[in-house]
């Protein structure tokens, strides 16, 4: 048996119950119609897999020096391991194996069970999301993203249909792996953040489902008293939600010196105009802690992924502040 593969069982094993049960009537279970590009069918590459056995032995998948390392960098920098230790990072990597996809390929399909998680190593791939017999593109994938998650974790219907316009290499980790390294830490995880998120009123619209995903991409990071954690009209890419703690707004309006415009603390968050607001994408206010401060953070790239359907919502707050 793998030195990991015992550790992570006892604690999934129990924890996974808990999961199966508040997520199983979040989505529909009918399948929709498959994605077909011009008239053609495309190749359906995804296969169902109904029963996740928590106690299989970690695979292993030979791979060369080189390519561990740079697989192994890629998820240290990817948020949705952002909870992992080093240890299970390195079984997800061993665990990992090579699946390569042809031009006009169909990797998952809305609707299907999801049975693999993947990261992309070359080439490009489409998020399709299929509605009222049409599918509208709402993303595109690049290498080093991974996707494939969400069925995974909420034992949930695939929410989109990833096709590749190219030729595409993947790494792919199976549903069973997946679960056993990545559900111990993530369900402790959701028992934390879940009852702060509630108290956020930009959530509240969220389905659980909606949440439990939210909750999975943060990550935490504090900040002592006296720090400018946003500065006016620099790039932004992060996202925050204060745990705990008081900061400062100022803004400064045409070369004017700054200007006091309020403070924040739990359960207020900031940082959404850059990162929603792609035509301005510079941060329209300074944010300066004024007590040691506990944050929940979440990445552009995460943000646009899970806030999507808040869209209004932030339209709305964001032509408040103007
Ligand atoms: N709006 C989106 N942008 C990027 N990726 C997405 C989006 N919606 C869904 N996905 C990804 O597409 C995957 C389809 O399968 P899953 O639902 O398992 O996990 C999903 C996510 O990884």
């Amino acid at each position: 048996m793998h030195p990991m593969s015992d550790k992570v069982q006892k604690l999934s094993i129990t924890l996974d119950d808990d999961d199966d049960q508040d997520v199983g009537e979040e989505m529909p279970k009918s399948a929709p119609k498959p994605y077909v590009a011009g008239r053609r069918r495309q190749n359906v590459y995804s296969t169902a897999a109904t029963t996740v056995d928590m106690n299989k032995p970690i695979p292993v998948f030979a791979k060369s020096d080189e390519d561990y390392k740079s697989l192994r960098g890629t998820l240290d920098k990817n948020y949705l391991f952002g909870t992992l230790d080093s240890s299970q990072k390195d079984a997800i990597a061993k665990a990992m194996e090579p699946k390569d996809f042809p031009k006009d390929a169909m990797l998952i399909k809305q609707g299907d069970e999801g049975d693999f998680f993947y990261i992309l190593v070359q080439g490009d791939c489409d998020v399709l999301i299929e509605k009222d017999g049409g599918s509208i593109k709402v993303a595109t994938l690049h290498p080093n993203d991974g996707f494939g998650e969400i069925a995974l974790m909420h034992n949930c219907p695939r929410t989109a249909t990833i096709v590749t316009p190219t030729g595409c290499k993947t790494w792919a980790l199976d549903r069973t792996t997946y679960k056993q390294v990545m559900m111990s830490t993530v369900l402790t995880k959701r028992k934390r953040f879940q009852d702060m998120l509630s108290k956020v009123p930009l959530f509240e619209k969220l389905s659980p489902l909606e949440r439990h995903t939210v909750c999975d991409a943060l990550q935490e990071l504090s900040v002592s008293a006296g720090c400018e954690v946003v500065k006016q009209g620099e790039q932004g890419d992060i996202f925050y939600i204060i745990e705990s703690g008081e900061v400062e707004i100022t803004k400064s309006v045409d070369g004017a010196p700054p200007r006091k415009m309020g403070t924040m603390s739990a359960p207020q968050y900031f940082g959404e105009i850059a990162l929603y607001d792609a035509a301005s994408s510079k941060r329209a206010a300074t944010v300066t802690t004024t007590t040691d401060c506990h944050f929940l953070t979440l990445t552009q790239k995460a943000f646009h992924r899970l806030l999507g359907p808040l869209k209004k919502d932030m339209e709305k707050r964001i032509s408040e502040y103007k």
